[in-house]
């Protein structure tokens, strides 16, 4: 079943030069994208930096309105989605970032950060604030005796956890992971991903997982979406995407990852 589907998306910026007098300049980021995420699968989108996965992002999870196209998601069009709809959209889809500490508010304890989604969406937890926010940080790998830290206190790692708790918190349908393991130790990655994998497991949501390094793309996703110069020159099932890639740019990018040992990767995805 088809859970979002994203039709000739296309997003351009205006910019400006330096001085006032500058002419604009349009440049398109994001040019007549479109792919389907079915439920519960994990479609990860890669490439190079600047080619316009995070603006495809930031557009499924309506952070920013496409120039045009359109964004379905359950049989429903929400490129344009206000008021109810939009709050319904924001409760079902639901992004962790890269940087776990800037997209985490300082002055909040743990409990109030993953609790603040249900508060958007007026949700009290049946069992407490407290005892909910610790279910979801005992799920996540966190110890719930810390719920009443702040995010200073806690590692990188453990901080991208305590975002996915957030995300978490109100059950969605979908998780955008926007590089959301890219600022981690390569050790720490494994432990998220590991987590992410499991959760997705339990719980059956769908993933779009942007990230620029293909080692992490291969363990996680399904299918795989890679983007060039704003546009998607290919998208095919993760082992025909690596094992046998159609399009040149996509074995340009290939030949460029040394990290990729297959007797590793095997082995890794046999532990699994
Ligand atoms: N608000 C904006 N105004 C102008 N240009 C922008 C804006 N946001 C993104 N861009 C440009 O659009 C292009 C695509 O950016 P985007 O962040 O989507 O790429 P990306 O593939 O996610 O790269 P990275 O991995 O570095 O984040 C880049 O050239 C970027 O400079």
């Amino acid at each position: 079943m088809t859970l979002m589907e994203i039709r000739g998306v296309t997003k351009q910026f205006v910019t400006r030069g330096e001085s006032m007098r500058a002419r604009k300049t349009t440049f398109t980021a994001v040019d007549d994208v479109s792919f389907e995420v079915e439920l519960g699968e994990t479609l990860a989108i890669v490439g190079e930096s600047g080619s316009g996965k995070s603006t495809t992002a930031r557009i499924a999870a309506r952070l920013l309105e496409p120039t045009s196209g359109t964004v379905v998601f359950d049989g429903q069009d929400v490129t344009r989605a206000r008021g109810r709809e939009l709050a319904r959209f924001r409760n079902d889809v639901q992004v962790v970032f890269q940087d776990p500490f800037s997209s985490l508010n300082p002055r909040y304890t743990v409990e109030r950060i993953i609790t603040a989604p249900l508060t958007y969406q007026g949700i009290t937890p049946p069992t407490g604030r407290r005892a909910f926010a610790q279910e979801l940080m005992e799920r996540v790998g966190l110890n719930p005796d810390h719920c009443r830290r702040y995010p200073a206190q806690f590692s990188g790692g453990q901080a991208q956890r305590i975002g996915i708790a957030r995300a978490l918190a109100v059950n969605p349908k979908l998780v955008i992971c926007d590089e959301a393991v890219s600022a981690l130790d390569v050790s720490i990655q494994a432990q998220v991903l590991d987590l992410l994998m499991r959760l997705q497991r339990e719980s059956g949501f769908s993933y779009i997982f942007i990230a620029h390094d293909l080692a992490v793309v291969r363990q996680i996703s399904q299918r795989v979406a890679v983007m060039n110069r704003g546009r998607i020159v290919e998208l095919g099932p993760r082992d025909q995407v690596f094992g046998d890639p159609q399009d040149e740019y996509t074995k340009t990018l290939l030949a460029a990852v040394p990290r990729i040992n297959p007797e590793w990767d095997a082995k890794r995805r046999q532990a699994q």
